[in-house]
């Protein structure tokens, strides 16, 4: 069978933080690195982003010995080398969370499973009003009524971000295609009440169903949207 290359990533970055699959992502604290909708990645690095996304979700779908890294000094997630079944690793023990030592020390650690979270825009957030989100994201949101919320609606769900973020350093992540607007602000709400190791697995899965929706879509394929 095919072995399916794994990296090196384009030069391109929306931040300093790598995440664990190989894409750049914001910090958590610090001045934000955006990219103003004016300087937008030229087409080629976009397309070429795009491929790379598939290509790492696929890999996260395979055996290890049919993951092959092309980039010599930069190890595989560790995510990847597990054996199959318990790639559902995703819910690998709890990180510590909130400002520490213990934080960033883990940041820098095998896991940085937190970063693939801040790849993630905020639900019905800043980029949404202003445009800049990707066509994904953009559709996504859309599709769950976000771009249709009145002026009250767009600023509970804006505290609420708000709330989320500073308690557990990551923005709130929820599969849109799989909730509507009603429901949103309720298990934004709820989620923040729930300890942070629980609540870091929780968005994890939502960044799984995200790429298997996603996956599903480029290959137009029925039936990967599963649990
Ligand atoms: N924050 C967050 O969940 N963002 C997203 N969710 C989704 O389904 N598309 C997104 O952009």
């Amino acid at each position: 069978m095919d072995v399916i290359p794994v990296g090196p990533s384009p030069p391109f970055s929306f931040g300093t933080e790598r995440n664990p699959f190989g894409g750049f992502c914001r910090k958590s604290s610090g001045p934000r690195v955006r990219p103003s909708p004016t300087s937008k990645p030229p087409r080629e690095q976009r397309t070429l982003k795009r491929y790379e996304t598939l290509g790492l979700l696929i890999a996260s779908l395979l055996p290890p010995e049919q993951v092959v890294n092309s980039e010599p000094r930069r190890p595989l997630p560790s995510a990847l080398l597990a054996p199959r079944s318990q790639r559902t690793s995703l819910s690998l023990p709890a990180p510590p969370l909130g400002p520490g030592p213990g934080r960033r020390s883990w940041h820098r650690g095998a896991q940085g499973q937190e970063g693939i979270l801040r790849c993630h825009p905020d639900l019905a957030g800043r980029e949404l009003q202003q445009g800049t989100l990707t066509a994904e994201s953009r559709r996504e949101q859309r599709g769950a009524g976000l771009m249709s919320l009145d002026a009250a609606e767009r600023l509970r769900l804006a505290e609420l971000n708000a709330q989320y973020r500073a308690r557990f350093g990551f923005p709130f992540v929820l599969a849109a295609r799989l909730s509507d607007r009603a429901a949103v602000p309720g298990e934004l709400a709820r989620r923040l009440q729930r300890p942070p190791a629980e609540e870091l697995r929780t968005a994890l899965g939502e960044v799984k169903k995200i790429g298997r929706l996603r996956l599903a879509d480029l290959l137009g394929a029925a039936g990967l949207a599963g649990p």
